[in-house]
């Protein structure tokens, strides 16, 4: 049997970092990443046999549990009539069509690849409609690796103590404005004195890469009448909390409009997947309709259409968010109820089916409190549960996600292994 070890080995010859995307590598919280062979409603099995309760979910796609028939099945129909056409297909078409229906901010989408994708072109998009170079981005916030973006970026930027990347031009860093997000104040005096530069003010409308971070009462409401006064672009990057957080996303749930909107994850079912859209005026300016150019070889992808159609079909069950978000909450109560019980400093943050563990007794709501949490208590959870058959996110900077599979049953299992996890954490 090929071991997690010997895997990891071989990986780190030939990958940087033995991964393909940092965050996986479990840097921040010590030992080796597992090798993950078969992955099936709430599980995951590793190439040893051994089985998580898993509340990392492909990195929020896997809202229904991984590997639903109901998406496998539309995967394997999609397959049998070709990978890739590199001609318009029908399910593009549909797939648009059913953003669009349950969306209404975004009148047209272009799909793309990726999560990155979407919020760098929705970024020239902004800088072309506009005429303007400058954008403003939240301090934590990520929106991908684009050079624009990896200015005090959340994530594993964060995560790995690099959150303005080397190789990023300063000519190109310096027209990246940031934030604190969360600050009225800061965010009126920047607009106030800059807000005639700003093609677009970029925001995750619930942070979700420097932990979980809910956005304060009229906070994004605030960000709208800022955009709208300075003749900036709002552009919420809804990759992580699109058809999440609610049906409609952040922007139905908060009930605020962005002028554009990026997606990603659970619009692919699984299948790398990305598309931004918004206001038909500002779409309509993309190639080949307008001159801003876009493209892409494998975009609209049949197969990932398939897989993120069907995805869409299942979380528009009546009460599917509804229920997530209970489950949600049973599962955070749980853990607060557990870390009061042994004495740990703890608190949790949640919208909808995405929550946020913070080692403090703190509310949390801004980047500088989420990084003052204990992170070294973090790291010793996230491995007691490792261990326990529960696997987090293995960052104390990344939110974690529940799907439709984490049953009621699920949830008591972990926590049962969240109580002693709690009594070992602290014991260090
Ligand atoms: C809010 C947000 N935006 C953008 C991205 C980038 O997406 P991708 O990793 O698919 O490029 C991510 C995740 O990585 C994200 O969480
Ligand atoms: N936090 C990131 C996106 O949401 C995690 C995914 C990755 O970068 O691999």
């Amino acid at each position: 049997m090929t071991s997690n070890h010997d895997l990891f080995v071989r990986a780190c010859a030939r990958l940087p970092g033995g991964v393909n995307s940092p965050v996986r590598a479990f840097r921040a919280v010590g030992g080796e990443p597992f090798f993950t062979r078969r992955a099936d409603g709430p599980y995951l099995w590793d190439v040893e046999g051994n089985r998580y309760i898993d509340y990392v979910g492909s990195w929020g796609p896997m809202i229904v549990g991984h590997n639903h028939p109901h998406v496998r099945e539309a995967v394997e129909r999609a397959v049998k009539d070709g990978l890739s056409f590199g001609t318009p297909c029908e399910a593009e078409v549909t797939m648009a069509e059913t953003i669009a229906r349950l969306v209404p901010s975004v009148e047209m989408v272009r799909m793309v690849n990726s999560g990155t994708e979407a919020t760098m072109s929705a970024i020239r998009l902004a800088r072309g409609a506009t005429g303007r170079s400058r954008i403003v981005k939240f301090e934590g916030c990520y929106h991908g690796h684009g050079d624009a973006f990896l200015v005090k970026a959340g994530s594993g930027a964060l995560t790995l103590g690099t959150p303005t990347s080397p190789g990023v031009p300063a000519a190109l860093a310096d027209l990246t404005l940031t934030l604190p997000y969360n600050d009225f104040e800061a965010a009126t005096r920047l607009l106030d004195e800059v807000g005639g530069d700003v093609a677009g003010l970029i925001v995750e409308p619930v942070a979700g890469n420097m932990n979980c971070i809910p956005p304060r009462e009229g906070y994004l409401q605030h960000l709208r009448a800022l955009c709208t006064q300075h003749g900036a672009l709002l552009i919420f990057d809804e990759v992580m909390t699109g058809f999440r957080v609610a049906l409609g996303g952040a922007q139905a749930h908060y009930g605020v409009t962005p002028d554009l909107t990026t997606f990603g994850k659970i619009i692919g079912g699984g299948m790398p997947v990305g598309a931004y859209g918004g206001r038909r005026d500002l779409m309509q300016q993309i190639a080949p309709a307008g001159p801003i150019y876009q493209a892409g070889t494998l975009s609209g992808n049949p197969v990932a259409m398939a897989a993120g159609l069907a995805m869409l079909e299942l979380v528009q069950a009546p009460g599917f968010h509804d229920e997530l978000a209970r489950r949600t909450r049973l599962l955070c109560d749980g853990l607060q109820a557990w870390a009061d019980g042994a004495g740990v400093p703890f608190t949790t943050t949640r919208v909808g089916a995405m929550f946020g563990l913070f080692f403090t007794a703190e509310k949390i709501e801004t980047y500088a409190q989420a990084t003052a949490c204990d992170v070294p208590m973090f790291n010793r959870f996230f491995n007691a549960m490792l261990e326990r058959g529960v696997f987090l996110a293995p960052s104390a900077f990344e939110a974690g996600f529940l799907s439709s599979a984490h049953t009621e049953d699920v949830i008591a299992a972990t926590l049962d292994a969240a109580r002693e996890a709690f009594a070992e954490a602290k014991a260090v």
